[in-house]
Parts: structure tokens; sequence; C-alpha cells
């Protein structure tokens, strides 16, 4: 994946329209590549709030993957905290090092992952953490499944954010969207300045699940997904003897068993 451009969007996956919400993009089912914006690269499929389960039969991801649910996930949280970065940790295994290019608009990555012998994927919306897009990246929340909220551990600013976060969250997104957050960059740990209590006294004053994670060295990064990933399938296909999956406990017990922290 190519660096963030100041004049276009970056990646190099289909070109979303930063100026044109979901709803505006046509109604194509998950998979079928229907609902191209005018005059751009094809846009990201709309998905269902539903999930997107394609009737019992697996529809095909642009990649040639098939998979049998899909869900939409936002990466939101300040400019600069490493939403891009661990976007591509998670979809290319690769850390972006070097200067900083922010995000202009909206991006988007497709991921599908093997939930219980499901395939879920995941269509990832990286945001601008940048002021002066909140308006477009407001029209995305309200059809996005889940939200993954970072701050960086290395800066208090970014995290004393996370507050107007939650509330632009709470204005703008669906009442029973997953959310998750995630105090990133914690390799640096010479210049950590939001300890991980805090990031876990927050969480919970909240009710939000939390782990720290690491776009340079992967800690976390799969198991943020696949957490996110898990709790959307249950949701959407609950059988009736399966008992509740609870994406804190799953959270607290995989964060754990990953020797990064204890909680
Ligand atoms: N040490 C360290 N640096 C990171 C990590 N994640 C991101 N960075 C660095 O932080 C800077 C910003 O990362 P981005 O991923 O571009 O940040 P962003 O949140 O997408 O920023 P916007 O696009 O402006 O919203 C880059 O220089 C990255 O190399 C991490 O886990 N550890």
């Amino acid at each position: 994946m190519s660096r963030k451009k100041a004049a276009r969007s970056k990646g190099g996956g289909a070109a979303p329209s930063a100026a044109l919400p979901p709803a505006a993009q046509g109604s194509g089912r998950a998979g079928t590549g229907a609902g191209a914006p005018r005059g751009s690269a094809p846009a990201a499929p709309e998905l269902p709030r539903s999930g997107g389960a394609a009737a019992g039969r697996p529809s095909l991801s642009s990649s040639g993957e098939f998979y049998d649910l899909a869900f939409k996930v936002m990466l939101v949280g300040d400019s600069g905290v490493g939403k891009t970065c661990l976007l591509v940790r998670f979809k290319d295994g690769a850390f972006l090092a070097g200067s900083f290019i922010s995000t202009v608009g909206i991006d988007f990555r497709n991921k599908v992952l093997t939930v219980d012998g499901v395939k879920v994927k995941l269509q990832i919306w990286d945001t601008a953490g940048q002021e002066r897009f909140r308006s477009v990246t407001h029209a995305y929340y309200r059809d996005a499944h889940a939200l993954l909220l970072l701050y960086d551990v290395t800066n208090k600013a970014s995290f004393d954010n996370i507050q107007a976060w939650l509330t632009e969250i709470h204005e703008y997104a669906q009442q029973d969207v997953v959310l998750m957050l995630l105090g990133n960059k914690v390799d640096s740990a010479q210049d950590r300045v939001v300890k991980r209590e805090d990031g876990e006294k927050l969480a919970k004053e909240y009710g939000v699940p939390f782990m720290e994670t690491s776009a340079k060295s992967g800690l976390n990064v799969e198991l943020a997904f696949t957490a996110i990933a898990k709790e959307l399938k249950h949701r959407s296909m609950k059988l009736p003897n399966e008992p509740k999956f609870k994406l804190h406990d799953y959270v607290k017990k995989e964060v754990r068993g990953s020797g990064c922290c204890r909680s």
C-alpha cells in the first residue's frame, strides 16, 4: 500500500469517493461490485447494516475470496495515532515507517477472516483524523457495524480527546455499533505518557473493551480485528444452543494470553 498522499486518497485499493457517503454510492449487495460512484475508481460496495449475510450462499470479494458475512469497520481517532498503520499491519503484515502523511478523507481495505468456520469479510474504513475532514467522516458513521477508536500512548492530547470522539460516536453512529478502544504505539516505551491503567480506567468508565496495540511490532493488531469480527459474527448468526459471545471477556482473556498486559 502506498503512503498517504495529500492530493489523493491513499492506498492501492479501489479509491472510495471521500466526497460521497456510502448511501450515495449505490446499493450493491456485498461482493457484487455494484454501485460504483460517478467519476472515480470503483467504490466500496455498500454493506447492509444487517451484516450482509448472503442468504446462505457465499459471496465473492473483489480479491476473489469467498465470504459468508460482511461488515464495515471504521477506524477513528486523532490524526497521527496510527490508524493507517494499524490497517496496513493487519492487511499486509507490514509497518509504514518513515515520514507521516495524513489521510485525506477516507480510504478503505477489505480482509476476509475465518471466524469459527465462517468466512467474515471486514471492509475497513480508515478515516482522516484531521478536524477539517470531520464532516466527511460523519457521513460514514451510520453505516459502520464496528468502530475501533484509537489514541496514541505517546500523545496525551490524543487520549484526552477520546471523550470528544465518544460524544461524536454517540451522535453519529448506530446505537448498537460495536466499539473498542485501542491505545496504540506501545512499542515506544520511552515516550509513553499514557499509562495502560488510564486507558483501562477510561474504557471501564464507558463500558468498552480495551487493549493496547502496536502497529509497529504487530502486538494485538490481529486480535483487535478478530475480536470485532467474532462479536459481529455471533450477533449475526447465533445458533439456538450457542452460549452468548462476550466480547469483554474474550478481549481480557486474549490480551492476558498475548503476554503484553495484565488486565
Ligand atoms: N512507534 C510507532 N509508530 C507508529 C505506530 N503506528 C503508527 N506510527 C507512526 O505514527 C505516524 C502516524 O501514523 P498514521 O497511521 O499515518 O496515523 P493516522 O492515525 O492514520 O493519521 P491521520 O491519517 O492523519 O488520521 C507515522 O509516522 C507512523 O509511522 C506504532 O504502533 N508505533
